[in-house]
């Protein structure tokens, strides 16, 4: 069956991958595509490629005008929540891909979605590698106690902790034993040293020229360590699959997964 989509972000890093995509694939359709500054361009020029005969939409709204089953988001952490909210208010399905939003933001997503019954998928990251990190790392969790994360990302990321470390640090929080090492309120010194407590778990992030994006999972026992580790390159290619997966399977659901892993199965 057909599955008509909006995309929220249609001319970012992401979004103009997702155009490809989606008007390539054979049982997904664009129906809407959203972005303020392209807005009544065709989507097709606006992002880089052949006509397509559907225009941007400058508006939320606008977009949502256009009936669709699916709404995924790929705009700024500090538009997603409310896009989010609105798409589920309308009935739509929705995937999150934008980073930056909070456990609690996710409790209230999620109980909206219920209410609504609809379903919303939200991945930290999209990558099959990435989360099989994220896989990996929770199975570890099961076995050692002590774990923190180190997220890297560029100078010009505006959100802390990435999405895919605050993901995992939450996930893993769920899973992990009691740590051994000090309390953090209880160090002599800066507490901030020791990073920001994400669940039950300290998260360091780190913001540098020369990095995309790479999170490191650090596991320390005695005499000695284990660390898995992703490294994000510099096309968004790695995040298509993953979010059309999510796209494929999100009407299955009333409200909310969160995590690429939990659709690996
Ligand atoms: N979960 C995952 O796997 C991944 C998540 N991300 C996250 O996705 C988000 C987007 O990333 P990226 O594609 O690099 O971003 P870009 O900045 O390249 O693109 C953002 C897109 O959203 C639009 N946009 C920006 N701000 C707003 C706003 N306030 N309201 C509506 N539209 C807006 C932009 O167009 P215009 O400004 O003209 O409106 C543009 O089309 C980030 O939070 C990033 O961390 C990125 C990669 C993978
Ligand atoms: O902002 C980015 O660029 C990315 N953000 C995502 C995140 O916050 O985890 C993941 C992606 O690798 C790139």
């Amino acid at each position: 069956m057909n599955i008509s989509v909006t995309l929220l972000g249609a001319t970012g890093w992401v979004g103009k991958e997702l155009v490809a995509a989606i008007t390539a694939a054979p049982d997904l359709t664009l129906a809407a595509a959203m972005a303020r500054q392209a807005a009544g361009q065709d989507v097709g020029l606006a992002t880089g490629g052949a006509a397509l005969g559907l225009t941007v939409a400058g508006s939320l709204e606008e977009a949502l005008a256009i009936p669709s089953d699916v709404v995924i988001d790929y705009t700024a952490p500090t538009a997603v929540k409310g896009h989010a909210l609105a798409a589920i208010a309308a009935g739509r399905a929705v995937v999150v891909g934008t980073s930056g939003l909070t456990g609690e933001d996710y409790t209230e997503i999620d109980e909206a979605a219920r209410k609504a019954g609809v379903g919303v998928i939200a991945a930290g990251n999209y990558s099959i590698t990435a989360a099989l990190m994220q896989r990996f790392a929770l199975l570890a969790a099961r076995h050692v106690a002590d774990v923190e994360v180190i997220d890297y990302a560029s100078a010009k990321k505006p959100d802390v902790p990435s999405g895919t470390a605050r993901e995992l640090a939450e996930r893993l929080s769920q899973v992990r034993m009691e740590a051994t090492s000090r309390p953090v309120g209880e160090l002599i010194g800066p507490q901030e040293s020791r990073g920001a407590t994400v669940g039950r778990t300290q998260v360091h992030s780190v913001r540098l020229p020369g990095f995309v994006l790479s999170c490191e999972v650090l596991f320390g026992a005695p005499d000695e360590r284990l660390s898995i580790r992703h490294d994000a390159g510099s096309s968004a290619a790695p995040y298509v699959a993953g979010t059309l997966l999510a796209v494929r399977r999100v009407r299955e659901q009333i409200g909310l997964r969160r995590g690429l892993d939990t659709l690996l199965d």
